[in-house]
Parts: structure tokens; sequence; C-alpha cells
């Protein structure tokens, strides 16, 4: 199904109201780098996330390197190969509460 893509206007807007997130693919995207004492807080970090974002129906592009977690959301159906919707700022805005 498809979801609106935020405008240039509406994703400037989100991203300052959001910590440490910064614009990857071109805008069709948010990236953040989180890093941890050691393997076991970032996996712990990965299950709350992984709850998160099961429950929201939105799901993140991720890696994880022992206590690094690099996260990438965008929505994959909004735009027509994917873009930045409102879906991937309240992912975003979830995972920053957890924090
Ligand atoms: C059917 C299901 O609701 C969709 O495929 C959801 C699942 N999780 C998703 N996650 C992300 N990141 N983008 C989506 O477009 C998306 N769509």
């Amino acid at each position: 199904m498809s979801v609106a893509q935020l405008t240039k206007t509406e994703r400037d807007a989100a991203l300052a109201d959001l910590s440490g997130w910064a614009l990857a693919r071109d805008g069709d995207a948010i990236q953040q780098k989180f890093k941890f004492k050691d393997f076991s807080e970032a996996w712990g970090f990965m299950s709350r996330v992984a709850l998160l974002a099961d429950a929201q129906d939105h799901h993140p592009e991720w890696s994880n390197v022992y206590n690094t977690v690099d996260i990438t959301l965008t929505t994959h159906d909004a735009g027509a190969n994917g873009g930045l919707s409102q879906r991937d700022v309240t992912l975003a805005k979830a995972i920053d509460a957890l924090l």
C-alpha cells in the first residue's frame, strides 16, 4: 500500500525535531549509528527496537557489529523506490525515547 512521502519542508522540520539522525540516500532515508558498552547492551537495544518496529508494522534496515548498531529508516511503500515518510519519523522518535 502506498504511503505519503514527506516533502522537503516536512523532512527538514522532522529532522530538527530528532536527535542524532541524519539524512541518507538523497533524503529518502534517515540513519543513525548507536554505540553501547558491549554486545549485550547493543543486543538488548535491538530487542527493544524490534518490538517497537513490529508493533508499528514498520521495520528498520540495520546492522550490528559488537557494540554498535547502525539503523537506517526508510519506507518501502513511499515514493517510486522508497522514501521518507511520517512512519520513519515516528519510529525514530520511539527509538530515541528508549535511550
Ligand atoms: C504489509 C506490511 O504492512 C508492509 O509490508 C510494511 C511492513 N514494514 C515496513 N517497513 C518499512 N520500513 N517500510 C515499509 O513500507 C513497510 N511496510
